[in-house]
């Protein structure tokens, strides 16, 4: 970290407000984080098509899709956790900068990370969604087999069972999916959201 040197900002013609004011919408990010199969992937896929559907421009990111491209060289160690999380930060600030509404959907489960990422991008544009569940509801969807693989020691490290996930303190949103249904999820977050 930190090795670049000798390198000068150069500003654009075209800002950031410029572009905010051309879509009609500021940009943010909502940053959904909770454990494998608490529902990120499912809540945050409808949130996007509801804004979509009202005329805003969107773009969602995705732990297991990230990690084919960009983070293809991360695995799931603390330190890659750490480093996943802070690409994944940078690239959400340019996507604001570029004026779109972004939908992250990764575990993250440090709080030190998000935290880092709150102060990266401000309070504004920062809005933690805490998807909710208990391990046991998320071992009992299972939806890729992990949590059987997990348990049978196949996999080392798994967030929940032998690593660990530090709920959010203060998050803008939670839901929680062990209650509500995914339908009310995803109105909720659209409510807080358009206001
Ligand atoms: N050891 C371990 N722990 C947790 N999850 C694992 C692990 N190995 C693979 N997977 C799969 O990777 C997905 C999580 O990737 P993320 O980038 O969101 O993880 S992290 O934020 O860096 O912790 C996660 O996807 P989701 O189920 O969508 O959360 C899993 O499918
Ligand atoms: N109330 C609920 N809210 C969200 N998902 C739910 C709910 N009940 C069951 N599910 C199911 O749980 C699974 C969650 O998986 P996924 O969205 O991939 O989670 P994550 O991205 O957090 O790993 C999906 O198969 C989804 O259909």
């Amino acid at each position: 970290m930190g090795k670049s040197e000798n390198i000068v900002w150069h500003e654009s013609k075209v800002t950031k407000a410029d572009r905010e004011k051309l879509n009609g919408h500021k940009g943010a990010v909502l940053w959904f984080t909770g454990l494998s199969g608490s529902g990120k992937s499912t809540i945050s896929v409808e949130v996007e098509k509801e804004l979509h559907a009202r005329g805003i421009h969107t773009y969602r990111l995705d732990g297991d899709n990230v990690r084919h491209g960009l983070n293809k060289n991360l695995g799931f160690s603390p330190d890659d956790r750490k480093e996943n999380i802070r690409r994944i930060g940078e690239v959400s600030k340019l996507m604001v900068d570029a004026g779109l509404v972004t939908l992250t959907a990764f575990i993250s489960p440090y709080r030190e990370d998000r935290d880092n990422i709150r102060e990266l991008l401000g309070d504004r544009e920062f809005i933690e969604v805490f998807v909710k569940a208990s391990v046991e509801t998320c071992e009992s969807r299972d939806p890729k087999g992990l949590y059987k693989k997990a348990r049978a020691g196949e996999i080392k490290g798994f967030t929940g069972i032998d690593a660990p996930y530090e709920e959010p303190v203060n998050p803008e949103i939670t839901v929680d999916t062990d209650k509500q249904t995914l339908e009310e999820s995803v109105q909720q977050i659209v409510e807080y959201f358009i206001g």
